[in-house]
């Protein structure tokens, strides 16, 4: 069975609302990973709308378990990377525009582009991953990067309307995953995923990591909210 990455990016969006010091996603790490995490994901943004360079600094120094870097390939953030030296590097692209990431890497585009950030980092004890749609030419132009892993993009997966597409994406994802593990790249996945559709990305044969962070963030502010206006009210009444 995979094991759970953590993304702790929603942690931040709240903090940066206010641009103020809570919640502190360091904090939420701590407890993500108290409750089983088996590693933590924060996607460090080229417009820094969550994620402060801070954060990654500070969960590098506090992470037990492992630190995945999400981040666009730019000279600014492989830099950043070089120098904090996250347990592995997620290669995503980015929109400013965008409300969430929206697709995978065009790695086929940009092979020997992105090759070269791939065989920087490597070089460097980094491994890569490339967050890519399930479609064999990314895949294939994936394994020719050198990269390690790949992330299989579910947001597709997750935003589907009804059983049969849901049963649609689940193949593109089972036959896009089984062909990352016969060129020898390591598979995780994620985006989107929820409590109702991860158990069967989970069960995708050779899955090693799924990363999750909005679904978890968000039941985490409905079944916190009981125990913080009671702990209020106590306060208030004390
Ligand atoms: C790459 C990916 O799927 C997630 O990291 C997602 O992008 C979370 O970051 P945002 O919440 O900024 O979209
Ligand atoms: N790479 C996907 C990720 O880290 C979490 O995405 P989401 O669960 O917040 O949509």
């Amino acid at each position: 069975m995979p094991t759970l990455g953590v993304n702790i990016d929603h942690i931040a969006t709240i903090r940066q609302a206010r641009r103020g010091t809570e919640p502190d996603p360091v904090a939420a790490a701590v407890i993500a990973e108290l409750a089983g995490a088996d590693g933590i994901t924060v996607h460090l943004r080229e417009d820094r709308r969550h994620i402060q360079e801070r954060d990654v600094r500070l969960l590098r120094q506090t992470v037990r378990t492992r630190l995945n870097l999400e981040m666009a390939a730019t000279p600014e953030m492989v830099a950043i990377a070089l120098d904090v030296k996250p347990d592995y590097i997620t290669l995503v692209p980015e929109r400013r525009e965008e409300i969430t990431t929206e697709g995978g890497l065009n790695v086929k585009a940009q092979c020997d582009r992105l090759g070269k950030f791939v065989h920087q980092l490597q070089g460097a004890g980094i491994p890569v991953s490339l967050f890519v749609d399930a479609e064999t030419d990314q895949i294939q132009a994936s394994a020719r990067t050198g990269a390690k892993f790949v992330e299989l993009h579910t947001g597709t997966y997750a935003n589907a309307k009804n059983e049969e597409e849901l049963k649609q994406e689940l193949a593109v994802l089972t036959k896009g995953g089984a062909l990352a593990i016969e060129l020898g790249i390591r598979l995780n996945s994620g985006h989107g995923l929820t409590y109702w559709n991860t158990r069967a990305i989970a069960q995708i044969a050779g899955m090693e990591e799924l990363n999750i962070g909005h679904s978890i963030i968000s039941r985490a502010v409905l079944v916190g909210l009981d125990r913080a206006v009671r702990e209020m009210k106590d306060l208030i009444n004390s």
